[in-house]
């Protein structure tokens, strides 16, 4: 369970959070809102990017903001960027057993793990193809995969479905609701494909400059008239 309490970031005179509060608790959760709203910066907040004026974050009870990023990580905390980091002369194999290297467990046991989740990206049969070969829906799968190794506890995906076809992106949403069931991870995902967020959030937050103005269920949320309001002109919700 995550829990973020009254955070507040000021970059300057802007403020891009204004005491945020919310507790996801689902297995897949959204994060929507007006360009500006302040949805990068709450997973900057999250993974450590930013450090917010003021407030408190725990992730299973465990107090996440006093943190380094690298111990964040540690305890459990994914990221996947808007732009994959996939290292183009490395195999896919390569590039997500990277993310366990170091860790103490049997070689063997690592090469099993980064094979289950390979299998689970649907990237299996293209364990050795190099990171330069790969097409950008490849890399998609194969960051998720880098994600999901190593025991995640949250996994957070900014815009996963930026610049994917239609199609894509159904495959991607259909992945990312099993990352619970195969890891136990919670997720959270920004993105501005509403229909993606409306087909696989349980819950769903909105910001709109700095503000929740609404959180829960998501088709309740995106029912809400106040989200439908900061919407209007920018977006169809
Ligand atoms: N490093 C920064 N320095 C100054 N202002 C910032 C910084 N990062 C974000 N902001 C400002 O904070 C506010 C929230 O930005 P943020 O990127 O979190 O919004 P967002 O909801 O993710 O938007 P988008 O959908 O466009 O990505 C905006 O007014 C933005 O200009």
């Amino acid at each position: 369970m995550l829990e973020i309490e009254d955070v507040t970031v000021r970059f300057g005179g802007v403020v891009a959070l204004s005491a945020v509060s919310v507790r996801f608790d689902k297995p897949v959760n959204g994060i929507i809102g007006p360009n500006g709203a302040g949805k990068t910066t709450l997973m900057n907040v999250l993974s450590g990017f930013v450090r917010p004026a003021s407030g408190r974050v725990s992730g299973d009870g465990e107090a996440l903001l006093p943190l380094a990023p690298h111990r964040r990580a540690h305890w459990g905390l994914r990221r996947s960027f808007q732009k994959e980091e996939i290292a183009d002369d490395l195999t896919v194999f390569e590039n997500v057993l990277v993310q366990i290297d170091h860790s103490r467990s049997p070689a063997r046991s690592k090469t099993a793990e980064v094979e289950a989740m390979l299998a689970l990206v649907g990237m299996a049969d293209r364990a050795g193809k190099i990171g330069a070969a790969l097409s950008g829906f490849e890399r998609r799968l194969t960051d998720v995969a880098k994600c999901l190794v190593g025991r995640p506890r949250l996994v957070m995906f900014d815009e996963p479905a930026g610049g994917m076809s239609v199609d894509e992106s159904r495959q991607l949403g259909a992945l990312i609701r099993q990352i619970h069931g195969a890891t136990g991870a919670q997720v959270l995902v920004i993105d501005h494909d509403v229909e993606l967020i409306r087909t696989i959030c349980e819950d769903t937050l909105v910001l709109d400059f700095g503000r929740r103005i609404a959180f829960g269920p998501t088709a309740e949320v995106l029912d809400d008239p106040r989200v439908k309001a900061a919407y209007l002109g920018t977006e169809e919700v």
